[in-house]
C-alpha cells in the first residue's frame, strides 16, 4: 500500500479522527511516539503516514504575506461581524468546505454568498455571478427571492441605488447532479464555460457528501476516495485557474468517543463527513453549529447557532454566534439582541 492509500486507509482514517486528528496538518505536527501510541499502527506505517500527510498538506501551499497584506479574501458574507471572522470572507484559489447538522443554516451562507459575489469588488464582491450546484434538494428558490428583496436591508454599507440596479436572479445559475458521473460533467463543462465566459465567480456544491455515501459502501473505499480526489481536484484547477472562490456544503457525521463505560451512555459530537480523504482536500474548515437558545429581533426570533473556523492557513481558531434572519445570516453581538 503507498502513502497516500495508507493515509486514506477507512482503518487509518477512523483511528486518526478518535484520537481527534482532523486534518492533516495534525499529523504532520504530532510526533511520531505519539502517532504511534494514539493509532496503534506500526512505526514504519507511521513514517509512511506522515510522508503522506506532509505530500498532502504541500499540495496546498500556504497563504503568503503578501497576499493577507492585499487581502486573500474574494467574497464577503455581507455581515462586518462574520467578514471579521473570516478576515474578509471566502478565500480565493482553494475549497472553503462548510459543514453542519441539518437545519443549522449552511444553504443560506450558500445563497447569501450568490448574491454578495455579485457586488463589485469595492463592495466585498468580485462582480460575476454564481454556479449553485445542487445534489440533493431541490433549489430554494423562494427563499433566494427573499434574500434579494432583502438585500438592501443586509447591505445597508452598500448604496441602495447599486443595490437595486443589480439583477441577482439573473446571475444565479443553477445546475442539479443527481450522480457523480452528471457532477462531474457540470464541473468539466458547464462550470468551466461559466468561468471562461467571466459570467461565474464563485461555485457552491450543495453538497459534497450526498453523492459520494449513496454511491458507495464501506467496502468501496478505495474507488471512493479516487473519485472523491477526482472530484476535488477538477475543484481545485477551476478555482486556481480562474481564481474563484469554491464553498462546498458537507454533511457531519456522529463521532462517538471511547471514553463510554458499561455505567452510561457514551458521549457523541459530530464531525464532517467524507474522513481524511476529503479533509486534505479542503483549504478551509468552517463548522455551523445550533447552540441552545433563541435570538430575538424585533418580531423576528432565530435559533442561536454558531459558525466555526476548524483550520485554515490564514485564520485563528474562533467562532462567532450567528442567527438567520429573513436578510440571511448574521453575526449576533450580545448589546444587538435579546436572547433566551
Ligand atoms: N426566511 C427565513 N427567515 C428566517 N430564518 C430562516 C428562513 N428560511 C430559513 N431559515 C432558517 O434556516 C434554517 C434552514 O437553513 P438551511 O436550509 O440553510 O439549513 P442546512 O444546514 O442547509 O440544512 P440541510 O443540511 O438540511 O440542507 C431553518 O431551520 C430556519 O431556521
Amino acid at each position: 500500500m503507498n502513502c497516500d492509500q495508507l493515509l486514506l486507509h477507512p482503518r487509518v482514517s477512523a483511528a486518526l479522527r478518535r484520537v481527534q486528528l482532523k486534518s492533516v496538518q495534525d499529523v504532520v505536527c504530532a510526533s511520531a511516539p505519539d502517532l504511534q501510541r494514539l493509532t496503534g499502527l506500526s512505526n514504519s506505517d507511521v513514517q509512511q503516514l506522515i510522508t503522506a500527510a506532509a505530500a498532502a498538506c504541500r499540495r496546498h501551499p500556504p497563504i503568503t504575506a503578501q497576499q493577507l497584506q492585499h487581502g486573500v479574501s474574494g467574497v464577503r458574507l455581507g455581515c462586518p461581524v462574520l467578514d471579521r471572522l473570516l478576515r474578509g470572507g471566502l478565500p480565493v484559489g482553494g475549497i472553503t468546505e462548510l459543514a453542519g447538522e441539518s437545519g443549522t443554516g449552511k444553504t443560506q451562507v450558500g445563497l447569501q454568498l450568490s448574491l454578495s459575489v455579485q457586488y463589485p469588488a469595492e463592495h466585498g464582491g468580485l462582480g460575476a455571478g454564481a454556479l449553485y450546484v445542487c445534489t440533493e434538494d431541490s433549489f430554494p428558490i423562494k427563499r433566494l427571492h427573499q434574500l434579494i428583496g432583502e438585500q438592501v436591508c443586509l447591505r445597508s454599507d452598500v448604496p441602495a441605488d447599486l443595490v437595486n440596479s443589480l439583477r441577482f436572479s439573473d446571475h444565479v445559475y443553477i445546475e442539479h447532479a443527481a450522480d457523480l458521473d452528471s457532477l462531474q460533467v457540470c464541473l468539466t463543462r458547464r462550470a468551466r464555460l461559466l468561468l471562461a465566459r467571466g459570467l461565474v465567480r464563485l461555485i457552491v456544491v450543495d453538497s459534497v457528501a450526498a453523492l459520494f455515501r449513496a454511491e458507495f459502501q464501506a467496502d468501496d473505499w478505495l474507488e471512493r476516495n479516487r473519485r472523491l480526489l477526482t472530484f476535488s481536484s477538477t475543484l481545485h484547477h477551476l478555482s486556481q485557474e480562474f481564481s474563484t472562490p469554491v464553498l462546498c456544503i458537507n454533511q457531519v457525521t456522529d463521532v462517538f468517543s471511547q471514553s463510554h463505560n458499561s455505567m452510561g451512555p457514551s458521549s457523541s459530537t459530530v464531525s464532517p463527513a467524507l474522513g481524511l480523504a476529503w479533509a486534505n482536500q479542503v483549504m478551509v474548515r468552517l463548522m455551523m453549529r445550533r447552540l441552545q437558545g433563541t435570538v430575538i429581533r424585533g418580531e423576528q426570533s432565530s435559533a442561536l447557532r454558531r459558525l466555526e473556523v476548524v483550520f485554515a492557513p490564514h485564520l485563528a481558531r474562533d467562532g462567532q454566534d450567528t442567527a438567520v434572519w429573513r436578510e440571511g445570516l448574521r453575526g449576533v453581538e450580545s448589546w444587538t439582541s435579546n436572547r433566551k
